[in-house]
């Protein structure tokens, strides 16, 4: 079936996915509109790699719709403006860099390979090095290479940053946010570090254990938060219940994310807007069953 939602370039409707010891994926429901960068986020086994795989038609869904750039990945493979770097960036070890762009370039019409080479010789990489002799954060380079030599609309990265040292980091990182000035493509990018995310993501998708528990943009999601800072109360902080996403005491002071405006008529408090960082470890935190966070009907003794 094919489905026509343009403006989202990714979209989920009460999408599940179940392997033979449980649910993977369960009720999930949002839209990455086109254009945005949009950071992946939830702890580890919370279910990323699972939606990659469905949306790269690898997985099929248990229930529900996935839609990439509007088609529900099936059995022609992956969508021909999908590229997707795997968390392992599979690439042929005994093939040479100038062969495995050459294996790009024969596999996919919309091959660019003038772009290609060009960010292998930027990252500084040997083109008649042996893939197997590459070091990781190199394989990382070359394999970013062969995605965005697809030219795709829509780029999905598992952890691309986990075996890279900070200067190829940025690296990365400006490549494709280069890529994504020039054209307007979509990227859907995983992530344990939050820090490499911010000033980088405009859009959040926060997983844990297989349920969407914060999605939208960031800006958005940023002006319907806030931070409060006070002294702790012996009362508890007197806040609506629903309002409160976590409340943390740390010694005599006590700090609340808030959201919907449940700062509103609060005296005695200091308000920050919060940065991504501490609005996702906050979500993480009180999706987390080991790391309780108090949340909601709990208040502060
Ligand atoms: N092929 C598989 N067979 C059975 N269970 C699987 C398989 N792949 C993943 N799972 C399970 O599904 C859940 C989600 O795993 P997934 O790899 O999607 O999470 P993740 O968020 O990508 O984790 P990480 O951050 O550790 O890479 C985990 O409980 C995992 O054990």
């Amino acid at each position: 079936m094919t489905t026509t939602t343009r403006d989202a370039a990714l979209e989920a409707v009460g999408l599940g996915k179940r392997y033979r010891r449980g649910w993977a994926l369960r009720d999930c429901t949002f839209e990455l509109p086109t254009g945005r960068v949009s950071a992946l986020v939830g702890p580890n086994g919370a279910g990323k790699s699972t939606l990659m795989a469905l949306s790269t038609g690898l997985l099929r869904p248990t229930s529900g719709v996935i839609r990439v750039l509007g088609k529900e990945p099936g059995g022609g493979g992956t969508h021909q403006e999908l590229a997707f770097l795997a968390q392992d960036k599979p690439l042929y070890r005994r093939f040479t860099v100038d062969e495995v762009l050459r294996a790009g370039q024969a596999l996919n019409p919309g091959w660019d390979h003038a772009y290609a080479h060009r960010l292998v010789r930027e990252a500084g990489v040997n083109l008649d090095a042996r893939v197997g002799t590459l070091s990781g954060g190199q394989r990382t380079r070359v394999a970013l290479a062969v995605a965005l030599g697809r030219r795709p609309q829509l780029l999905m990265l598992d952890e691309p940053l986990a075996d890279l040292d900070p200067l190829a980091r940025e690296e990365v990182m400006q490549t494709v946010m280069a890529e994504v000035a020039e054209t307007g493509m979509t990227v859907l990018l995983s992530s344990h570090v939050l820090a490499d995310m911010e000033g980088v993501c405009d859009h959040l998708i926060l997983l844990a254990a297989g349920r969407v528990h914060l999605v939208g943009d960031v800006e958005d999601l940023i002006a319907d938060h806030r931070l409060m800072i006070g002294p702790r109360r012996p009362a508890g902080h007197g806040l609506r219940p629903e309002s409160v996403v976590e409340a943390r005491a740390t010694g005599r002071q006590e700090t609340v994310l808030v959201r919907d405006g449940g700062w509103h008529g609060a005296t005695g408090w200091e308000l920050h807007e919060p940065t991504l960082e501490e609005l996702a470890m906050a979500y993480l935190r009180s999706a987390s069953p080991q790391r309780p966070a108090r949340t909601r009907q709990e208040t502060v003794a």
